[in-house]
């Protein structure tokens, strides 16, 4: 089931019983699942219906002012992750300086209770939120008891002793680490993009990719990755570059993919990305032949490190 998204506050249906998981959720990590799998149970005997409430852009993105290289995936790919958790809203509040200025009571009293009628809410345990972070999960228990809905705080979720954190996972992508922050995202690290032309090298070098360019940063190391490509629903292993191709003096750095036992036209079609292991860094070299020599081998490399397993981990 889809879940359906709503923009503003006044667009959502009367609801008898309304469950809401508050947060970010950039990354929709195994700390964030925990929520999710929450509401969902709390849907289960209350027969009410679940509202992820998120924000866009991301808070600190206002706040700190910190570029997107900061942010792990966009709204779409938070989206198509949501649908995997059968989830009934998604209430995405548009994050401006006024409203990070609001006290943490109003924004309860005006979104929480008056706007969502929300009976049960879940947040995860260092959550904080309303001007200078005041609100927490001290005053969010005050204001359960005032405005009378159920708090549920989630506890940290830990993998070896580690509490798995976004801010974690994005040190993993920075410095290549790939299957760590698989390990805290509980799946494989994914990105889309629509397919677009790009210098026609690759077909007559015999190892076309599909190229996708971003508008924003990319958390990713650059270099050469293990991975799948998704079309139209369909796996495919992938050799995956993050780069700007030096050997040919190029300088936009993107993300292509040579789909493995794959054969077609892919120009404008949107393609899912998913990362599985760091191979190499992205290297300058002296000839095109030599580029060529790597790239067979890591195409050989990648066809054996990706498997029906790692598969398993899409979504
Ligand atoms: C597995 C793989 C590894 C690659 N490694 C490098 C590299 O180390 N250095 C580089 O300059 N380009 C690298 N490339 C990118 C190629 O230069 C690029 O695919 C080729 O120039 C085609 O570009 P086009 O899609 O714009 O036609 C790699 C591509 C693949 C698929
Ligand atoms: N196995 C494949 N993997 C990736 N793209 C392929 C494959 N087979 C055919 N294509 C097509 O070839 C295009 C890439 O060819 P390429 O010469 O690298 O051109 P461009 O520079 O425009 O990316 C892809 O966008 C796709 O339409």
């Amino acid at each position: 089931m889809k879940p359906i998204v709503i923009r503003n506050i006044n667009d959502l249906p009367e609801i008898d019983y309304t469950i809401v998981a508050l947060g970010n959720f950039d990354g929709i990590h195994l700390g964030h699942q925990q929520l999710l799998k929450k509401i969902v149970e709390i849907k289960q005997k209350t027969n009410g219906k679940t509202v992820v409430f998120t924000f866009y852009p991301h808070p600190l993105k206002i706040i700190k002012q910190h570029n997107q290289a900061f942010i792990m995936q966009s709204f779409r790919e938070k989206y198509e992750i949501l649908c995997k958790f059968n989830v009934d809203y998604i209430f995405c509040a548009r994050f401006t300086k006024e409203f990070a200025m609001m006290h943490p009571q109003s924004f309860v009293k005006k979104y929480m209770v008056d706007g969502l009628k929300a009976k049960e809410v879940c947040v995860g345990y260092n959550y904080t939120f309303g001007k200078l972070a005041l609100g927490n999960t001290l005053t969010l228990k005050e204001y359960s008891k005032e405005f009378g809905f159920k708090l549920h705080i989630i506890p940290a979720y830990k993998i070896d002793n580690i509490t798995v954190s976004s801010s974690k996972i994005r040190k993993f992508l920075k410095s290549g680490e790939v299957e760590l922050a698989n390990q805290f995202l509980g799946r494989l690290y994914s990105i889309n993009g629509i397919v677009k032309k790009g210098k026609q090298r690759g077909k007559s070098l015999g190892f076309p990719t599909a190229n996708i360019y971003f508008n924003r940063p990319l958390l990713l190391q650059e270099g050469v990755y293990a991975g799948f490509a998704k079309i139209n629903d369909i796996f495919y292993k992938a050799a995956i570059n993050v780069g700007s191709n030096p050997t040919f003096g190029d300088q936009i750095v993107h993300i292509e993919a040579y789909l493995i036992d794959f054969n077609g036209n892919l120009y404008n079609k949107r393609i899912n990305l998913y990362f599985v292991k760091y191979i190499r860094e992205e290297i300058k070299f002296d000839s095109k032949e030599t580029l060529l020599e790597q790239i067979k081998s890591d195409v050989e490399t990648i066809d054996l490190s990706c498997n029906k397993d790692t598969l398993s981990c899409a979504f």
